[in-house]
């Protein structure tokens, strides 16, 4: 069963249309929504929470109707926002044992589960203090949990490592990643920045001015492909492009496909032998071979080209070609 499934999602605020037709399902697991800004993530969420009604079209959240059952949703679903929903003069504590109360725990499981989820995102040692004392890290990690002390079945976080410095970033990734495998919570999570992406999601849904531009698993997204990327240096005093196309010239007259791609080589794989006369080309032509490895496909493709192929034109763009 999908824990969520849209069907002709339409919704238009005046002059703008922020969901067009959307129609979409999302597994267990964690499943990245990936977007430029102002393509319609967060309103999703919004109608997925029943927080915003769609103007047409249908939404289903753990096989529960959005325009029917919001509350009975709500109860089962944990939400990140993406903006600061904190209040700075209450603990850490004290705000998500009132955010766990709303949800309906009782006060001494309200306590108990706080307790436990503030220890899960790393805030135990400093819960009594002031949230508005705490870095942005931590105020994250604040919102993270309130998200999760109801111990709801599916999450949303919206835009989670907003920000965060790089070591901040990759702590909450990290934790993301364990929501989903340790504790087995399902988890929808916003971002622009594809690569995090790519390191913590299984599925990844792309949308774009409100439509579905797509949706796999991550391993289709970055599979490998039948090409191998090929970086050569030259030792004399020749540039590095220079130096690319005389193994790209020297490689196409050994009958393999080869394109300019930046600073490096696309090359086609032929066969096992393709590798050997990569080295080969290389020795002969005395050129330093810096790298030759398989290419993946990288999610920011689906962005460049409108579909998930490797070949834009810059990479399509022959060189020596016999
Ligand atoms: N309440 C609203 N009234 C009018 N327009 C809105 C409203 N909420 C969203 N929009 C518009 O709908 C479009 C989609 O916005 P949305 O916030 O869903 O995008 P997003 O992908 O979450 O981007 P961001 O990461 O910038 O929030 C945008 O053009 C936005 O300006």
């Amino acid at each position: 069963m999908p824990v969520v499934s849209t069907r002709d999602l339409t919704k238009t605020f005046p002059g703008v249309t922020a969901l067009d037709r959307l129609t979409l399902d999302v597994g267990t697991g964690v499943t990245g929504l990936v977007g430029a800004n102002g393509a319609g993530k967060s309103t999703l969420i919004k109608i997925l929470l029943g927080l915003e009604r769609p103007t047409s079209g249908h939404a289903r959240v753990l096989d529960l109707d959005v325009a029917t059952h919001a509350q009975e949703i709500r109860r089962y679903v944990g939400y990140m926002p993406e903006h600061d929903c904190l209040v700075p003069d209450v603990s850490a504590t004290d705000f998500v044992v009132h955010m766990a109360r709303m949800a309906g725990l009782p006060a001494a499981s309200a306590r108990e589960r706080t307790a436990d989820t503030l220890r899960h995102v790393g805030l135990y040692e400093e819960r009594y203090r002031l949230v508005g004392g705490y870095s942005t890290g931590m105020r994250q990690r604040v919102k993270l949990a309130q998200a999760l002390v109801h111990d709801p079945r599916l999450v949303f976080l919206d835009e989670p490592t907003n920000g965060l410095d790089p070591t901040g970033r990759d702590e909450m990734l990290d934790l993301i990643r364990r929501i989903g495998t340790e504790f087995g919570i399902s988890v929808i999570v916003t971002s622009h920045l594809l690569g995090e992406l790519e390191r913590i999601c299984d599925h990844v849904v792309v949308i774009d001015g409100g439509r579905l531009l797509r949706a796999s698993s991550t391993a289709e997204f970055t599979r490998v492909t039948p090409v191998l990327t090929v970086e050569v240096v030259a030792f004399d005093e020749a540039g590095p492009t220079n130096a690319r196309d005389r193994m790209g010239q020297a490689l196409a007259a050994r009958g393999l496909r080869v394109r300019a791609d930046g600073r490096c080589l696309a090359v086609d794989i032929a066969d096992e032998r393709t590798y050997d006369v990569v080295r080969d080309t290389a020795a002969e032509l005395q050129l330093g071979l810096v790298r030759m490895h398989q290419r993946r496909h990288r999610i920011a493709e689906v962005f460049r080209d409108g579909a998930a192929t490797p070949e834009s034109e810059e990479e399509s763009q022959h060189v020596g070609a016999p």
